[in-house]
This record gives C-alpha cells, sequence and structure tokens, in this order.
C-alpha cells in the first residue's frame, strides 16, 4: 500500500496533473490541525503539525488502491467535498499518480492521503497489507560485504562494472555507451565513466576511501545517446536505509535488493522516456557522511531514504537531513520512507514527525513517498512506479 506524501512546494507543482479521469479524494483542511480526525488517520494519536491539512485520497483513478499522504501545495486548491462535512479536498492527477492540493499557510502546508479503497483505515492497514504480500525476510544483521550490481537490465540503466572483486582486469566495456568510456585506473579499482561530466561527480576524497576499504565503484554508463548533461540526483540517507536497493528497482523496474552496504557511491544512469537521469548514491554509513553536503550544489534534487521501521536512528537521519539542507532553501527534496512493508515501520505520517518535515518544507518542493523493496525479483510496486515518475517530473521542472 503505496503512501506518499507532498510536505511541500510551490503552487506550481508538476504534481499538479490536468484533472483527467476523476480521483476521488476526500479530506479535512484546516490552519492547525490537531489531532486530524480524518479516515485515515483514525489510530489517532499522533496529530498533525500546524497548518497541516490532510485529505484521504479515494480508490478511483489511476491510484489503484494505493494511498499517501501528501503534503504541500501538490495541486490547485479543489472544491469542497460534501461527502466529508467540514472538509474540502482537492485533487489533481499527472501521469500514475495523483497530486493533492493545499492552500499555503504561514506554518506550512500538507495534504495527507490515506490508503484508498474500502480498507481507509490509516496507516497501519496499509503496513499489515504490505506485510501480508511480502515474502522476504527482513535483513539479517550481516549482510554480505560484496556490493554487487545486477546485471544489465536491457542494456539501458545498466551495463558497465568494473573492479577488482569483480573482474580482475579491466576490459573493454560492452555497454551501449561503448567507445565513449573513458576508463581510470585507481590503485585497486577501476571507475568506468562514460564522460567527463560524470567523472566530475567523485570526488577525490571518496575515491580514496573507497580504494582504502578495497571497495569497487560503480559508475553505470549513460545509454548510447548520453549526451554528457544528464540530470543529477542525490540519493543520501543513513546506512541501511535502502538506498541501493530503491536506486536498482527504479533502474530496472524490478526490485532487487542490495546486499551489501555502499562502501563509496554508486552512480546509476536511469533513463525514461523524457530524459536521462543520473542519481548518485553515497554510502550512509558514518565515515561517509562527510561526503554528503558536498554534492548538495551540484545537483537538481535531493533523494533522502529513511528506514522507517529503524525508530532509534530517526533522530539521527532527521538532524543530518536538517543539516544537509538548512543553507539551501530551494532544492527540492523527495524522503523515501522506505521498508514499509516492515511490521514496526512508521508510517509515512510519524515519519513526517519524526523528521520534522514541516520545518523544512516552506519554500521547497518537497514530498514524502512511503515505499518499500520487499519481494526480490518482482514488479517494482506502484507507490516506486509513482516516485519514479514524481523524480522525472521534479527533474524536468528543476532544469
Ligand atoms: N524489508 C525490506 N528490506 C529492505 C528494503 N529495502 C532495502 N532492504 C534491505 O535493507 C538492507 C540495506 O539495504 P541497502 O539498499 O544496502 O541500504 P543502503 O541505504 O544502500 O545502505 P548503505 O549503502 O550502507 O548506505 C538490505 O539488506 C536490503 O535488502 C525494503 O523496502 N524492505
Ligand atoms: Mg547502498
Amino acid at each position: 500500500m503505496a503512501l506518499w506524501a507532498r510536505v511541500s512546494s510551490q503552487p506550481d507543482s508538476p504534481a499538479a496533473g490536468d484533472g483527467g479521469e476523476a480521483v476521488r479524494t476526500q479530506g479535512c483542511r484546516g490552519s492547525a490541525v490537531r489531532p486530524c480526525s480524518c479516515p485515515c488517520l483514525e489510530r489517532g494519536g499522533h496529530g498533525h503539525p500546524p497548518a497541516v491539512r490532510c485529505a484521504v485520497g479515494g480508490g478511483a483513478g489511476r491510484h489503484r488502491g494505493r494511498g499517501g499522504l501528501g503534503l504541500g501545495p501538490l495541486a490547485e486548491p479543489g472544491s469542497a467535498d460534501s461527502r466529508v462535512p467540514g472538509c474540502r479536498h482537492s485533487s489533481r492527477r499527472s501521469g500514475t499518480w495523483a497530486g493533492l492540493g493545499q492552500r499555503a499557510t504561514p506554518l506550512g502546508r500538507a495534504a495527507l492521503t490515506g490508503p484508498h479503497g474500502a480498507s481507509r483505515r490509516g496507516c497501519d492497514t496499509g503496513r499489515s497489507a504490505l506485510a501480508a504480500s511480502s515474502a522476504a525476510p527482513e535483513p539479517g544483521p550481516g549482510r554480505s560485504r560484496a556490493h554487487r550490481f545486477p546485471p544489465p537490465a536491457s542494456g539501458r540503466a545498466w551495463g558497465c562494472r568494473l573492479g577488482p572483486m569483480a573482474r580482475p582486469a579491466l576490459r573493454p566495456c560492452a555497454c551501449a555507451a561503448g567507445a565513449q568510456h573513458r576508463l581510470h585506473r585507481e590503485g585497486s579499482f577501476a571507475v568506468l565513466s562514460p564522460d567527463p561530466l560524470l567523472s566530475s561527480l567523485i570526488p577525490p576524497g571518496l575515491l580514496s576511501v573507497a580504494r582504502a576499504r578495497g571497495a569497487w565503484l560503480n559508475v553505470l554508463p549513460l545509454a548510447s545517446q548520453g549526451t554528457g548533461h544528464g540530470k543529477q540526483i542525490l540519493v543520501l540517507g543513513l546506512d541501511g536505509a535502502g538506498k541501493t536497493s530503491v536506486l536498482h528497482s527504479l533502474a530496472t523496474n524490478r526490485v532487487k535488493r542490495s546486499v551489501a552496504p555502499t562502501e563509496g557511491f554508486n552512480a546509476i544512469c536511469v533513463n525514461t522516456e523524457e530524459l536521462q537521469m543520473e542519481f548518485l548514491e553515497i554510502g550512509g554509513s558514518e565515515s561517509l557522511r562527510s561526503y554528503w553536503k558536498m554534492y548538495l550544489p551540484k545537483v537538481l534534487l535531493l533523494i533522502y531514504v529513511v528506514d522507517s521501521a529503524d525508530h532509534a536512528r530517526l533522530p539521527v537521519a532527521k538532524q543530518l537531513l536538517h543539516q544537509l539542507i538548512q543553507n539551501n532553501s530551494t532544492l527540492p527534496v523527495v524522503v523515501l520512507a522506505n521498508k514499509q512493508d516492515l511490521e514496526g515501520a512508521y508510517c509515512i505520517t510519524d515519519i513526517h514527525d519524526a523528521l520534522a518535515l514541516s520545518d523544512i518544507g516552506d519554500n521547497r518542493k518537497m514530498f514524502l513517498i512511503g515505499t518499500h523493496v520487499a519481494e526480490d525479483g518482482s514488479e517494482i510496486s506502484s507507490n516506486m512506479k509513482d516516485a519514479k515518475e514524481l523524480i522525472t517530473q521534479l527533474v524536468l521542472e528543476a532544469q
């Protein structure tokens, strides 16, 4: 049961679709909805931050039964919904996901959507549904250290992989970009990069860290039509949050869980119909976090992944996120509340509160999306597709 949220953004959000088929939404709105009494929040107790507006998405339209938490002026304000007395709602749809509108308020903005359809019972419902559908075991404490990328998927997003752990010697890359590649030998590992632009993403310090750890780095190539002008997206979050797993899944459209921590970084190129995007994940372990901020000025978008079930470290995740973006008031941020399949996972409302997203979302586009990478090999879930589409739209808008 996907959960997504727009925490705040500009009124001319890309999430605001053209309407199209109707998406039933209902909800409530107010400058200080505390606690919320809308159907999506039956679990109660959490309330909303001041000026948060909530709305529950209906089951029609392209949501296909997903629920979500939309925070921010996703769409133009809508009309009052007579089905929920005293509530207003609005909805617009763009592509495969719908945005819930809001009115800007001085303190913050938000629109929450809960699970759609008959069982509109709040985040717990969504979580248990996910847990029931997940056949994958929870990650064990000792993950393999061998960090491997999946094999090329339809020759598009994946293709080049070099490094001493995988292949002892450099050899010509057989990926689509072929001869465009420049090989860089860095001590015991190799970085393969299709063009100087992508190469420039890699900080020398990070290369050293990776070399010291004997890690092998992956810079996946642009597609053959690559222009060298990708749209960089930074992917950050604490170690174990699921960054690599999410990226694998976004790139291949198949669920592929990572089995080992990222010792340096991963750069992955994802092509959509509209554009080519370069995702750069920097590992979340403590020693790598100092590199995070180096990239913020260079990127169009920040994706911040949190482990929704790792309650103990949410304060750390919050602190790091706030520190990261405190000096950048306009960088769009997409927070992925990952591992929604786990029984103990916080729903996105709780994640919103735990990360204090209303404190950092006033002037920027900010989204909160519940994701999970549950069943290896299966097609990615609809909320992951939504996330991909949202990211694409944000990047397009940021250009
Ligand atoms: N249950 C569950 N496990 C997940 C999910 N996403 C990732 N995992 C598991 O969580 C562990 C960490 O995933 P990674 O993708 O390596 O996390 P990461 O954020 O890249 O971690 P670092 O590279 O160390 O910063 C792995 O065992 C994954 O299989 C998810 O949605 N649900
Ligand atoms: Mg990783």
